[in-house]
């Protein structure tokens, strides 16, 4: 249960988007993909759950590159939770969670207990049994999440992508999902544009600057202020703080943004 990345060049419309992108994943870590907007964090995903092939270099799951492996064989081992992603309407949840099992069926397509077995599992890990009847255009925004985690779940991937799970859910619904995704100790690679909620889910952190990795690591090593200030233009800094959490805090106020171009000049 190993994602690695190795060297990866993508260009979009005739414009460079990544270069020479290395990161890895190990077993159980959960590593952020931070970075302003336009940096790159959703092309180097799309190229992670193979909606894009590279020009260049490799994604590798558990060793084997995913383009070399027939489509079927890749699908199965890498599940991904996207934003903004329309979804048709007349399905109900338990429905939409089965579609997680679609990489595993044969040519007939036929569910069997261990299809049932695992859409089971997948609604209990997210809360989602109660909502299992119910049509999934008809739920909340942090309802939908739940249920494509869950269908995600469903799928038992080796690797899962998220990109912005978070976006759209209240503070409590935030806290609440990310610690689900914790508890259940799959491989992960997140997108999250959130710093606080990132240090705070994520074992290491690839910050993306213009399509380059900038900063690779543990949360302390990669957040320093000079990274802060540089890629996310904030005067901040991360620290432990006496509860064991790592928070971020302002050195001035963010919104006075003028101050932080000021620090940065001199
Ligand atoms: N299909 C495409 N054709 C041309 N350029 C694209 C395409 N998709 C993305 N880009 C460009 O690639 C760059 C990186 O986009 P991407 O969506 O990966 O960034 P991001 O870091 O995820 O941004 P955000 O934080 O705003 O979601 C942007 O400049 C974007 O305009």
């Amino acid at each position: 249960m190993r994602l690695s990345v190795d060297q990866l060049d993508i260009t979009l419309d005739r414009r460079p988007i990544l270069r020479d992108v290395c990161l890895e994943v190990g077993p159980g870590e959960i590593v952020g993909l931070v970075g302003p907007n336009g940096s790159g964090k959703s092309t180097l995903l799309r190229a992670v759950y193979r909606s894009l092939r590279p020009e260049g270099g490799a994604v590798r799951v558990d060793g084997d590159d995913i383009w070399t492996l027939p489509a079927r064989a890749a699908a199965r081992r890498t599940a991904a939770v996207l934003q903004d992603v329309g979804h048709a309407t007349g399905l109900c949840v338990r429905e939409i969670v089965a579609l997680g099992r679609t990489p595993h069926h044969g040519l007939l397509g036929r569910d069997g207990p261990e299809d049932h077995e695992a859409v089971d599992r997948a609604l209990d890990q997210c809360g989602a049994r109660p909502l299992a009847d119910r049509d999934f255009a008809s739920l909340s925004g942090g309802e939908r999440q739940r249920v494509l985690l869950a269908r995600a779940l469903a799928q038992r991937p080796h690797l899962l992508v998220l990109d912005e799970l978070t976006n759209h859910l209240d503070i409590r619904a935030r806290f609440e999902l990310l610690s689900l995704i914790r508890a259940i100790g799959t491989t992960t690679l997140a997108v999250l544009h959130d710093l606080d909620l990132a240090v705070r889910l994520c074992d290491h952190l690839v910050v993306l600057q213009q399509g380059a990795v900038v900063a690779a690591g543990p949360v302390l090593d990669v957040l320093t202020p000079a990274v802060l200030r540089d890629v996310f233009g904030v005067a901040a800094s991360a620290d432990r703080h006496a509860d064991g959490v790592v928070r971020i805090v302002y050195a001035a106020d963010p919104l006075a943004l003028h101050l932080v171009e000021r620090a940065a000049a001199g």
